[in-house]
């Protein structure tokens, strides 16, 4: 099963006024994080900011030069890194990639991949996937290892808008089934991410958290993103409002059946620049 291990009702990560220095300045400082189980929390900034930093630091990677990190005894954490340097002349297929870091059997490659959303593609050339897909790929290798706290940096990159829904929609998938804790790193907040517990808006310290519509409104925000923060970006709010019955039709919460849910989402959006459509 991919599922974390229950482990005490604390904090998985717990961040406390950490600062990193490198060559004399410091790359983040003053930073207060909490990842708890079952919850997703977005890191979001400029190129630069220390996005990058404050996660390393968070995982173990780096200690701090100042404040505490402190983390749950035993923290397994799947990493989704941004970028993987593949040598894209070999052949490589989606099952050798999973096979990449170590031994693994067939059942848990099959429940991962499943996990991921692409278990049609085990036998596929790596090279031939699309962004999406490559993404989901990394996000099953990160699976693989049953995290407590999965970590993905800038998930969404190179998928196109569909597929980006399409991701966050599984990670809170992947949050929902496992109960793990879920730190996303992004350059900016996406119209999907209002699923999101907590966004932390960081520009070498913390500019501004909440949650994303807080976020968006926050004045600290909209100096750092400009007016394409209000302009360009809609938050898309997905409304549990429906049941879906076995033949086909929804029953609403005030107990009336429809024939399609369509017309009964309803979508909240504070730029409107995006319209998206749930699929239900
Ligand atoms: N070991 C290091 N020594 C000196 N400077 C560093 C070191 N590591 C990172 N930096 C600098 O610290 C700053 C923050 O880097 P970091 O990678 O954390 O940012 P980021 O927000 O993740 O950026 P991006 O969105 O571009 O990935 C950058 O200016 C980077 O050049």
């Amino acid at each position: 099963m991919l599922q974390s291990t229950a482990g005490s009702a604390g904090p998985l990560v717990e961040m406390k006024n950490a600062g990193v220095r490198r060559s004399g300045r410091w790359l983040v400082r003053g930073v207060d994080l909490t990842v708890r189980r079952g919850e997703i929390v977005t890191l979001i900034g400029p190129n630069g900011s220390g996005k990058s930093t404050t996660v390393k630091t968070a995982i173990g990677v780096i200690a701090p030069d100042e404040g505490t990190v402190r983390r749950e005894p035993a923290l397994k954490v799947g990493y989704v890194p941004q970028k993987v340097s593949v040598d894209w002349t070999l052949p490589l297929s989606v099952e050798r990639l999973m096979r990449l870091t170590g031994p693994l059997t067939r059942g848990k490659m099959d429940e991962a991949l499943q996990a991921a959303g692409i278990a049609h593609l085990a036998g596929a050339e790596v090279q031939t996937l699309s962004g999406g897909e490559f993404q989901r790929a990394l996000l099953a290798r990160a699976l693989v290892r049953e995290p407590d706290l999965l970590v993905l940096d800038e998930p969404v990159q190179g998928v196109d808008f569909s597929g980006e829904i399409a991701l966050y929609q599984l990670i809170r998938e992947i949050r929902d089934r496992t109960g793990c804790g879920i730190l996303l790193i992004s350059h900016d907040l996406h119209v999907v991410m209002a699923e999101t517990d907590t966004v932390i808006c960081l520009n070498g310290h913390v500019c501004c958290r909440g949650t994303p519509e807080n976020v968006l409104k926050s004045p600290e925000y909209v100096r750092l993103f400009g007016a394409r923060a209000g302009d360009t970006l809609a938050i898309y709010h997905h409304h549990h409002d429906h049941t879906h019955l076995p033949d086909g039709r929804v029953r609403l919460t005030d107990g009336t059946v429809a024939e399609h849910c369509e017309e009964h989402h309803a979508h909240d959006h504070a730029g409107g620049a995006k319209e998206e459509r749930d699929a239900g």
